[in-house]
C-alpha cells in the first residue's frame, strides 16, 4: 500500500485564540474548552485593534499564563507570526502567514523539533512549495465568512480533498469554521480544523463548542 493510501488520522481540532484577551480572565475559559474534548493545539493569536500582531510582552505574558495551561493537556502550544518569540518561550511551534517570514526562515529560528504551519490560502501552488520547504502543516482557507480577519481569499473544499490524496503533510482548514458548517470540510478530508470564534462565541459556550466539534469529526469520515 503507497504512503499515500495508508489511513490519515482522523481529523482534530486546532483551536485559535480570541485576538485580544486577559490572559488570566482567559486561562478558565481556556481550561474549560481543553477539558471537554480533544484539542490537538492551541495558537496563540494576537493582535492589535489595527490588526497588527501584539507587542512582544503582550505576548510573553500571555504565553507565560496560558501555555502551561495547554501543555499540561497535552495540547501543543503555537505562537502566530513570531517564530523568535516561539523559540525564546520554547513554545511547540509558531505560524506564519505568506506575510510574515518564508517557511525555511522560520525553520531556522525555530530549529528541527518545533512545529511550522504555513498559510497557503486556496493556493494548490503555495501549499506544494511549503510542503516543500518543510512545512509541518499547510493551512487553507478561508472555507466560510469571518469577522475574525478579513481573509485574502475563499477556499473550496476540494483543495482539502486533493490536498489529501496526493501528500502526506497535514492540511489544516479555516475559516468561519462552526458547529454548523464544520462537517462537509471533515468530509472534504481536512486532518484539522481550525477555529476561532466558532468555539469562544458559540451560543452554549466554548465547552459545548468543543464537544460538539468532536462529535462531527469523529461522525464524519473522509468521503474515500
Ligand atoms: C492555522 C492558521 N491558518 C491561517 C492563519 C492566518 O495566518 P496569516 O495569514 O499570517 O494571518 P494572521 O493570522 O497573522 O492575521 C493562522 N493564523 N493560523
Ligand atoms: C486567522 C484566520 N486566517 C484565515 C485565512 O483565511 O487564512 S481566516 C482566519 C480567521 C479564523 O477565525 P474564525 O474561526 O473566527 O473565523
Ligand atoms: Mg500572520
Amino acid at each position: 500500500m503507497s504512503i499515500i493510501e495508508e489511513e490519515r488520522e482522523p481529523c482534530r481540532l486546532y483551536l485559535i485564540t480570541p485576538p485580544r484577551l486577559e490572559p488570566r480572565a482567559f486561562a478558565d475559559t481556556l481550561k474549560a474548552a481543553l477539558d471537554a474534548g480533544d484539542v490537538a493545539s492551541l495558537q496563540l493569536r494576537l493582535k492589535t485593534e489595527a490588526a497588527e500582531t501584539a507587542d512582544a510582552d503582550t505576548i510573553r505574558r500571555a504565553t507565560e499564563i496560558l501555555m502551561p495551561v495547554a501543555q499540561s493537556r497535552d495540547v501543543a502550544f503555537i505562537i502566530n507570526d513570531r517564530a523568535d518569540l516561539a523559540a525564546e518561550l520554547n513554545a511547540d511551534g509558531v505560524h506564519i502567514g505568506q506575510d510574515d517570514m518564508p517557511c525555511k526562515q522560520a525553520r531556522k529560528i525555530v530549529g528541527p523539533d518545533r512545529i511550522v504551519g504555513v498559510t497557503c490560502h486556496n493556493s494548490r501552488h503555495l501549499a506544494m512549495v511549503a510542503g516543500e520547504d518543510g512545512a509541518d502543516y499547510v493551512a487553507f482557507g478561508a472555507f466560510y465568512d469571518t469577522d475574525t480577519k478579513v481573509p485574502k481569499t475563499r477556499a473550496e473544499p476540494e483543495i482539502l480533498t486533493w490536498w489529501t490524496e496526493t501528500f502526506v503533510v497535514p492540511c489544516v482548514a479555516i475559516g468561519g469554521i462552526t458547529v454548523e458548517n464544520a462537517a462537509p470540510l471533515v468530509r472534504a478530508g481536512a486532518d484539522f480544523l481550525a477555529v476561532s470564534s466558532g468555539v469562544w462565541a458559540y451560543d452554549q459556550g466554548p465547552a459545548a463548542a468543543v464537544r460538539a466539534l468532536n462529535r462531527i469529526m469523529s461522525e464524519e469520515k473522509r468521503s474515500k
